[in-house]
């Protein structure tokens, strides 16, 4: 069994509070040198999966798996500090009085000169060799981020667990850690599960991605999979802001000013969501009250008129109403500011429309 089987496994996790099922019948497995990202709005029970994994909480019922061995059921449990679990908390924090060499051995057996030379080679990995006699107050908060993770992978864990570990950095420090640490934990070999509700830092971070809702996985897969083939309207809505049409479902074909869609499996008279992301809609011009002709690609043209357009950076985003009173946001590239009141005509990418059942 040993060497097959996932470093980390959880099954059928479930645990209430007050009767309120917060975290409702999970199950994950994670493999060596795999960064898993459990992604989700607040509240919805990631912290409670990770406690319990770590030891410092108890299922209702489960079990938790570690290298093919069972470490808890809900009654038999391995102690947190026998799990070969690291951890890696967004406020976990250094030992102030504790100078950096000493926060990063703290976990760490054997000799004097073993352990400094496990604290030389994490210090020199994480680029921090020079700050080694330093104090946690002597540090900026990305230099005590690189020291807690080295700290946290010193005593060579199996499995590191991440609780919004980067939350509390600036945006532009936090990108160069992300980075630094994922390579890191690539080269030590690490499964990770980490935990955060910034669909960014998950796409940016996973091998994987488990999506949670309500204590539930809706959805596991790739990032790129997660992105492309969401399993419902909220899961498009938590990477993007998106236009819905809200449509009825006719001979399984939804009807919308872009055009028919295929709907399968929907009854008619139901109601059904055509789902897309602002970049994905086109923008064409006005030609004396006509707009580009339909294409296989892009569908009909219909037409908006401009209420807003803001310069976003990157990109543009501007708001049309639409002829039946809708309102459809299309972002562009670079610079485009159109007039409010100015006729436009919008095409979507068929191809990126998802169609769900309202
Ligand atoms: N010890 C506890 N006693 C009672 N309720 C709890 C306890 N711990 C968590 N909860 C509740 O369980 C739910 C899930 O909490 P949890 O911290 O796991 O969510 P989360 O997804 O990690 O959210 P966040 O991102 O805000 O930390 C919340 O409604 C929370 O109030």
């Amino acid at each position: 069994m040993q060497g097959t089987a996932p470093r980390l496994e959880i099954r059928n996790l479930t645990r209430l509070f007050g009767g309120a099922c917060v975290v409702d019948d999970v199950s994950l497995s994670i493999k060596s040198g795999q960064v898993m990202c459990l992604l989700g709005p607040s509240g919805c029970g990631k912290s409670t999966t990770l406690r319990m994994i770590a030891g410092v909480d108890m299922q209702d019922s489960g079990e938790i798996w570690v290298d093919g061995t069972l470490i808890c059921d809900g009654a038999f449990t391995v102690p947190a500090e026998q799990r070969g679990i690291g951890l890696m908390f967004q406020d976990f924090a250094l030992f102030p009085h504790m100078n950096v060499a000493d926060n990063v051995a703290f976990g760490l057996k054997g000799t004097r000169a073993e352990k400094l030379s496990r604290v030389e080679e994490l210090l020199a990995k994480v680029g921090l060799m020079r700050l080694i006699d330093a104090y946690p107050h002597q540090l900026s908060g990305g230099e005590q981020q690189r020291v807690a993770l080295a700290r946290a992978l010193a005593p060579r864990p199996k499995i590191m667990l991440m609780d919004e570990p980067f939350s509390g950095l600036d945006n532009r420090l936090r990108d160069g850690i992300r980075d630094e640490t994922l390579a890191l934990l690539k080269e030590e070999g690490t499964a990770v599960l980490l935990v955060t509700h910034e669909p960014e830092e998950a796409m940016r971070m996973a091998d994987e991605i488990a999506l949670m809702r309500d204590g539930k996985i809706v959805q596991r897969g790739a990032p790129y999979n997660i992105y492309n083939s969401p399993a419902d309207l909220e899961a498009v809505g938590f990477f993007s802001d998106i236009n819905v049409i809200r449509t009825i479902c006719n001979g399984a074909l939804a009807q919308t000013p872009f055009g028919q869609f295929l709907a399968p499996g929907v009854a008619d008279g139901a109601e059904v969501d055509i789902v897309f992301r602002p970049q994905h809609v086109g923008i064409d011009f006005d030609r004396g009250g006509k707009g580009p002709l339909p294409t296989a690609r892009d569908g009909t043209a219909a037409r908006g008129v401009v209420q807003r357009s803001r310069f976003m950076g990157a990109e543009s985003l501007v708001e049309f109403e639409m002829d039946d009173q809708s309102v459809i946001h299309a972002t562009v590239p670079n610079v485009f500011l159109p007039k409010p009141g100015t006729p436009l005509w919008l095409t979507i990418r068929r191809d990126r429309c998802f169609v769900f059942p309202a």
